[in-house]
């Protein structure tokens, strides 16, 4: 028998909780690099709740990039993942664990394959935004496999390049997606408004009205409503910007009132352009439209909003 090379794993496991946004971010303004054309505002959710774990492991003895969602298999050859995988693999540095006698030069990840496993502990592509919690995931656990030394906001930016939502996952609390404006959408990157802490008494209730996958992907339905919409440039250009100042100053005042109003009308605008879209997507369900009839009662029996809804 011939002498072998001694063969190793390492490992790095993250976990990253979904955001819901308040302000929605729907249409592209270009496909490939992921860039919006509205801001968008998300409240991040607690990871003991709606949340992706990932474990990344690089090892010389595998062959190729393989990726498990759920325990199945998946192709890895989809660009959102090769985008997310190159970006981290450009900022890798040196890697040294003792215990294992590992040392890894930051020039040989170019050439080390990983494995990636990762599970979501809620539905997946059911809604509930389980690519902005798997791909931020993703890039959050690569870039700690590899030792990248980026800040937050360069991370968001990479997550951006996965699925538009993940950016804004990088953060807790209240995030905004700024659009921005140059081609190469180095400007196009996620800011934290508050912390967790800021409005710790705000409860967040998902109703699950359906785990089955949506019939269209978020990724393809904003593209039919870029191509067919006419509402959609009213929306991004002469709603969305004044919205977004009042959602800044409804978050930083607490004001739930106010909140409670704006998360309200930019769902039904959301949808709104979801109908607009040729041929129409249609995202509710007779349950969903009851329980926002209940919340409509609700805040009007009460005189001041008591619930706001995100459908
Ligand atoms: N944990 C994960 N790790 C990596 N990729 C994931 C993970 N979970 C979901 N994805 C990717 O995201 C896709 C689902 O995204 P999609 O936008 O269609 O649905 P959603 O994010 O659940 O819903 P929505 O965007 O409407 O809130 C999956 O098909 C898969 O490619
Ligand atoms: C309705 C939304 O949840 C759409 C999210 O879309 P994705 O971020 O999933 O789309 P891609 O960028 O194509 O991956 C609104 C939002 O999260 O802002």
């Amino acid at each position: 028998m011939g002498a072998t090379e001694p063969q190793w794993v390492l490992m790095a496991t993250g976990r990253s909780p979904t955001n819901i946004a308040v302000i929605k971010y729907w249409g592209k303004r270009d496909e490939a690099l992921i860039l919006p054309v509205n801001d968008s505002i998300s409240v991040t959710l607690d990871p003991d709740h709606l949340s992706a774990t990932t474990t990344v492991a690089a090892s010389p003895s595998f062959p190729s990039d393989r990726m498990w969602l759920n325990g199945k298999e998946i192709a890895l050859s989809g660009g959102r993942f090769q985008s997310c995988l190159r970006e981290i693999r450009k900022r890798a540095r040196d890697v040294e664990d003792e215990k294992k006698g590992i040392k890894i030069k930051k020039e040989d990840w170019e050439k080390l394959h990983v494995h990636i496993a990762s599970y979501n502990n809620f539905p997946t592509a059911a809604g509930l935004a389980s690519s902005a919690a798997g791909l931020a995931c993703l890039v959050f656990t690569l870039g700690k496999l590899m030792n990248v030394n980026e800040d937050y906001g360069e991370l968001s930016s990479i997550a951006r390049q996965g699925s538009g939502s993940a950016c804004r996952s990088i953060y807790g609390g209240f995030v905004k997606w700024c659009m921005g404006k140059n081609d190469d959408g180095s400007d196009s990157m996620a800011v934290q408004l508050v912390d967790e802490s800021h409005w710790d008494d705000l409860v967040i209730i998902i109703a699950v009205v359906s785990s089955k996958q949506k019939e269209t992907s978020s990724t393809s339905g904003m593209r039919d409503t870029v191509e067919t919409s006419p509402l959609l440039q009213y929306r991004a250009q002469t709603v969305v910007p004044s919205r977004i100042l009042k959602m800044e100053d409804a978050i930083k005042n607490r004001d739930f009132e106010s909140f409670a109003r704006l998360t309200c009308a930019d769902s039904n605008q959301f949808h709104a352009v979801c109908l607009d879209t040729s041929p129409p997507i249609f995202y509710m369900n007779d349950t969903s439209h009851r329980i926002i009839s209940l919340v409509e009662k609700w805040n009007h029996s009460e005189g001041t909003p008591q619930g706001c809804l995100h459908i």
